[in-house]
């Protein structure tokens, strides 16, 4: 069999004993070969918080050398990943001796419940006791999926936070850990009194704080992490305190170090399950996921329970830990090489695998987001089938570089949909060509459109694509758009599911016979539904832009749009240029209301809506009327009190037509507008020779103006 791995290792002293073993027995290279993929598996997991492969994969690596290395003990040396906890402490920070090491828990592969039953098996026996004694009490907590940390607290404050490091040596990250909100710096009750306590815990990330951290680093184009374990190791191992920081970062205390004895004022336990609630009483977060189990059985219903439990829990748990409760067993019990032997780690599915990407598909939302989806070869991941995973968006593919044929690492976690994290070597030979995205839409074939500053693709065909006919339909009958009242979401689903309505078009061929039958629909709602279709026809050119749902085009802009052009088919034609002479409209939404109507799918399905009697009044436009207004660039003064017309309705009349009114006359002033009372206004007009007009006069020079106006009736009742 092949190494495990391709890439390049640190050094292996394994070597020594070459020469005591043939180097022609298989079973010794493949020893070898174990030994130094683990020893890079661990460096990049435990030293640069990078791994290549799942855990899943790093356990069966590590089951098959322990099993080796039961059948040849000669060969065991204290090198071996076997014999070790963790990794190296990384330049930089400084070392951190534990006064008590930190261990790794021996982990049960088998995902099986009654796993457990075989670890109270061995409990007893180590224990000498006889089947007639009772059952062993245990401490069943969740496995959180993060990083170990030790907190030593002087008469309760926080004066040291280290690493595990190798389990003998870590590294301080005291300023890092200090910006953990949920770790105090001083502790409570009788925890403030301790002249040394050291408390145990793990530092992690929940899963929405995971997802929301990865979303953010996606939109900034940054790199992504692989798992909310990676990314607390990551933020906890920084150099710079603010950038951990800025990262969200949660705690679970679940044990203690080193301790003040009793005699020097410490504090005195007897059991486990005393520790956890007295680490609650000095400030720390605990976990209520906690119980104590008497016996094997219960520790197998434990795993059960929490298996069931797993998906729904805010953070990723890899397993659950049994510990024997009385620390006087604890101690009995004590320790192998690198792990107590009072626990054992019981795991469950894990939520990361291998598995061969068989194709990149393209799908298309409800919204025109084109998502890229890894089709795989079926695989088991957080105890469900896996065949398809997302990437996200086309920038993700090519920062992991995924290509058919590659081996990937797929996460399923909790509800989140699976995502392909990584690509895991080795990569095969000769790859595949780098994936594209399609240039037009893979269920409508219409343009695909990224603009500028955004990450996703889309499809430009919204008012015909499929993919996107229940979001049109629900966004164009909506109450500010066409307003077709009792046309919601369980009734769109219906008709698009049952194929009755293809698009917003067939809205307008709906009989009565289509409707009545389906869920909810009486034929007094059929007909509501109807009636309310058929007054939706008689509309506003504003209210039909927005129901288009053209990207960018909201209820404002389609009034901006609707003012400005006057008529549908002006905003159809125009160039992105004429577009941009819209006040508020930029280059994105010109753009994007260009491509909208380049597309002839769209178009088609305008012409399909006005041909079926929905209407508008149309005009000339903001822009034409300006220019042809018979009174632009014409200057009023109105004084005194008119007859008829408020100041407000003439003032309105007048800049309806393009003038302008002002409050002062000066040589500029083209006409003063005068009534009764009329005082200094009408005298410095007569000086400066202005026409003076009255109300006759100005409804004269309106009417002249615009002919088809008709408005000339007093607002004074
Ligand atoms: N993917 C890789 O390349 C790679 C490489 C190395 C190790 N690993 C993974 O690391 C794990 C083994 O490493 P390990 O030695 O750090 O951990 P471990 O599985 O041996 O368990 C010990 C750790 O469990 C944690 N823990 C969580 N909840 C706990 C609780 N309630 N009580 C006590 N401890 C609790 C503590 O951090 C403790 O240090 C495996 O899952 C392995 O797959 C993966
Ligand atoms: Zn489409």
């Amino acid at each position: 069999m092949a190494a495990p791995y391709s890439a390049s290792a640190p050094a292996e002293q394994g070597d020594l004993f070459a020469a005591a073993t043939p180097a022609s027995d298989p079973e010794w290279q493949r020893l070898q070969a174990l030994r130094q993929a683990l020893h890079h598996h661990a460096w990049r997991y435990y030293v640069l918080d990078d791994p290549e492969i799942p855990d899943a994969e790093y356990d069966r690596l590590f089951a098959e050398l322990r099993e080796l290395e039961a059948r040849h003990p000669q060969w065991v040396t204290p090198d071996s990943p076997t014999q070790r906890v963790g990794g190296q402490p990384l330049q930089g920070f400084a070392p951190v001796r534990h006064a008590v090491p930190m261990l790794s828990i021996r982990t049960e592969t088998d995902t099986e419940p009654a796993a457990a039953l075989a670890f109270d098996a061995r409990i007893r026996k180590d224990l000498g006791l006889g089947p007639d004694e009772p059952p062993v009490l245990y401490v069943a907590e969740p496995k959180f999926d993060g990083l170990a940390i030790g907190l030593r607290y002087e008469y309760g404050v926080l004066v040291c936070a280290a690493t595990r490091g190798d389990g003998e040596t870590g590294e301080d990250v005291t300023p890092n850990i200090r910006t953990i909100g949920q770790i105090p710096l001083r502790l409570q009750g009788e925890g403030a009194r301790v002249p040394k306590l050291e408390v145990r815990g793990e530092v992690y990330m929940r899963r929405d704080d995971f997802e929301a951290l990865n979303a953010r680093q996606r939109e900034r184009g940054d790199k992504t992490f692989v798992n909310p374990r990676n990314a607390a190791a990551g933020a906890v191992r920084q150099l710079d305190p603010r950038i951990t920081a800025s990262r969200p970062l949660s705690f679970f205390a679940y044990g203690l170090g080193e301790v003040s004895p009793p005699a020097e004022g410490g504090p005195a336990f007897e059991t486990h399950w005393d520790v956890l609630q007295a680490l609650r009483g000095w400030g720390f977060p605990v976990t209520d996921l906690a119980r104590r189990c008497a016996g094997g059985e219960a520790l197998a219903a434990y795993h059960r329970d929490m298996g069931a439990q797993r998906d729904a829990l805010p953070f990723d748990i890899d397993g659950v830990v049994y510990k024997v409760d009385r620390l006087d067993w604890q101690r009995t019990l004590g320790f192998v090489t690198r792990e107590p032997r009072w626990a054992i780690a019981h795991k469950y599915p894990a939520q990361e695998q291998l598995t061969r990407v068989l194709a990149i598909d393209v799908q298309v939302g409800r919204t025109g987001k084109l998502t890229p989806v890894a089709r795989l070869e079926p695989v088991f991941v957080g105890g469900v089938t896996v065949t398809h995973a997302t990437l996200h968006n086309a920038d993700e593919v090519a920062r992991k570089d995924v290509r058919v044929g590659d081996t990937v690492i797929v996460r399923r976690a909790g509800d989140v949909i699976p995502e392909v994290v990584a690509v895991a070597p080795p990569l095969p030979e000769p790859r595949g060509p780098a994936f594209a995205m399609p240039t037009s839409c893979p269920v409508c074939g219409s343009a695909v459109v990224r603009e500028p500053g955004e990450v996703d693709h889309r499809c430009s065909g919204g008012l015909y694509c499929p993919a996107q006919r229940k979001q049109a339909i629900l966004h164009f009958a909506q109450r500010r758009a066409m307003d077709i009242e009792g046309l919601g979401e369980k009734l769109v689903d219906q008709l698009v599911d049952g194929q009755i309505v293809r698009g917003v078009a067939d809205l307008y061929r709906l009989g009565l016979s289509s409707l009545v039958g389906l869920e909810r629909m009486a034929e007094k709602s059929a007909s509501n539904v109807l009636a309310a279709i058929e007054a939706s026809k008689s509309t506003t050119l504003a209210r039909f832009l927005f129901a288009l749902g053209i990207r960018h085009v909201g209820e404002r802009t389609a009034r901006d749009l609707a003012r400005h052009f006057g008529r549908l088919d002006a905003i159809m034609d125009a160039s992105v240029e004429q577009l941009l002479q819209v006040p508020d409209v930029g280059p994105v939404v010109a753009q994007s209301i260009h491509t909208f109507f380049a597309q002839p799918h769209n178009r088609e399905v305008v012409e399909q809506l006005r041909a079926s009697g929905v209407h508008w009044p149309e005009h000339e436009g903001a822009a034409a009327e300006a220019a042809a207004a018979p009174l632009a660039g014409k200057t009023f003064v109105l004084t005194g009190t008119l007859p008829n017309w408020s100041r407000e309705h003439a003032t309105a009349l007048i800049e309806a037509a393009g003038g302008k009114v002002s409050g002062a006359v000066s040589r500029k002033t083209d006409y003063v507008v005068a009534g009764e009372a009329a005082g200094s206004k009408l005298d410095k007009a007569r000086a400066l020779g202005v026409t003076i007009l009255d109300e006759a006069g100005l409804r004269a020079l309106l009417q002249e103006a615009n002919p088809v106006n008709p408005e000339s009736g007093s607002d004074r009742g």
